[in-house]
C-alpha cells in the first residue's frame, strides 16, 4: 500500500448501497468536499436526512451496468456482494478509483480511519487485518492530537513564510527547521504556552540570521 491524499473537492463520487456502512463512507467523502451520489433502492435514516437536506443526490434504484460511468470514485457498499463485485469490475475496467467495502482484494484503494484537526489529517490503516484495532488507534490518537496541534500548525505556516523570505537556501531552511523544532519547543507550544514558544522560534530565526550574516547572505 502507498498512502496518497486525494483532492476530491467537488468531484463526483458514487456510493452503492444506502445502509450504515454507506453512511459512514458518505460522511468521509463529504468531509473531503466531494459531490456525493448514493445509488440504492432504500436509505437508512441518517442518509435519508442528508438526501432531504440536499447534501447528497439519491438515485433510487438497483445498480445496473453503466451507472458507474459518470463518476470519478466509486465505493461499493451494498449488502449484495455480487452486485458490489459487478460494479467494481465495470469501474476498474474504466480505470476508476474503486473501493469494495467487503472485498479489499477487488479494490484499488481501501478506506483508512481518520483524525482531522483543521488542516492536520492523520490516516490509519491495518492493511485490512483488523478494522477494530484501527478504530482503537483512532480513539487513541484523538486523545493525543488536540485542537492545539492545529492552532500550532497555523502559526508555523505563518512563520514558515517568513523563514522562506529570510533564508534563501532550501538546504539552510531544512537545517534551521530541523534544529529549531525541538521536543522542548513543541512541548512548550502544546503545553499551553504557544505564544512564548513562538517568541523562542522568532529568536532562533534572528540568531540564525546574525550567524549567517543577515537576510539573503550567501
Ligand atoms: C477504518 C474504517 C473506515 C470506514 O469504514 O469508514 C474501516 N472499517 C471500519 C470499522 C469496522 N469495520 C468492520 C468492523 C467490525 C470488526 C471486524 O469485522 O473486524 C469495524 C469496527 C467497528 O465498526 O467497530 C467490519 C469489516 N471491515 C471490513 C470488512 C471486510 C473484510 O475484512 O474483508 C469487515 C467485515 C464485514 C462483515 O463481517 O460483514 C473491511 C474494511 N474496513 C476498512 C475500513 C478497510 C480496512 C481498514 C484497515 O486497514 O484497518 C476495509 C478493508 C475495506 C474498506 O472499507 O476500505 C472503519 C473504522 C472507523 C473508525 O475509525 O471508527
Ligand atoms: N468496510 C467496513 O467497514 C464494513 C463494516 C461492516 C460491514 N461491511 C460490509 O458492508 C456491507 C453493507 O453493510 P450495511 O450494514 O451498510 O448493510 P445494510 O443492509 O444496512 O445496507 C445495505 C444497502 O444496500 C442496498 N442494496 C442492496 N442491493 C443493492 C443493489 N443491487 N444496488 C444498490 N443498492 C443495493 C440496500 O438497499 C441497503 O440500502 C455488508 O456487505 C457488510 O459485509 C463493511
Amino acid at each position: 500500500m502507498y498512502p496518497i491524499n486525494l483532492i476530491l473537492d467537488d468531484k463526483e463520487c458514487l456510493i452503492l448501497g444506502g445502509g450504515a456502512v454507506a453512511a459512514q463512507k458518505v460522511q468521509g467523502l463529504l468531509d473531503a468536499g466531494a459531490a456525493v451520489t448514493v445509488l440504492s433502492p432504500s436509505l437508512c435514516p441518517p442518509l435519508q436526512e442528508r438526501a432531504d437536506r440536499g447534501d447528497i443526490t439519491w438515485l433510487k434504484k438497483l445498480y445496473e451496468e453503466g451507472d458507474e460511468s459518470p463518476f470519478y470514485l466509486i465505493i461499493c457498499a451494498s449488502n449484495d456482494s455480487e452486485t458490489n463485485s459487478a460494479c467494481a469490475a465495470a469501474a476498474l475496467s474504466q480505470h476508476k478509483l474503486v473501493n469494495v467495502c467487503d472485498a479489499p482484494q477487488e479494490s484499488n484503494w481501501t478506506t483508512p480511519s481518520v483524525v482531522r484537526r483543521g488542516d492536520i489529517l492523520c490516516s490509519i490503516s491495518s492493511n485490512g487485518k483488523s478494522p477494530a484495532f484501527t478504530r482503537w488507534m483512532r480513539h487513541h490518537l484523538e486523545q493525543e492530537i488536540t485542537p492545539d496541534w492545529s492552532r500550532c500548525l497555523d502559526r508555523l505556516a505563518v512563520i514558515r513564510q517568513e523563514v522562506r523570505s529570510q533564508i534563501p537556501s532550501g538546504k539552510d531552511r531544512q537545517v534551521f527547521w530541523r534544529s529549531s523544532l525541538t521536543d522542548e519547543l513543541m512541548e512548550q507550544a502544546l503545553g499551553g504556552q504557544m505564544a512564548e514558544a513562538e517568541q523562542v522560534l522568532w529568536q532562533k530565526l534572528a540568531f540564525w540570521l546574525i550567524g549567517k550574516g543577515g537576510p539573503h547572505a550567501s
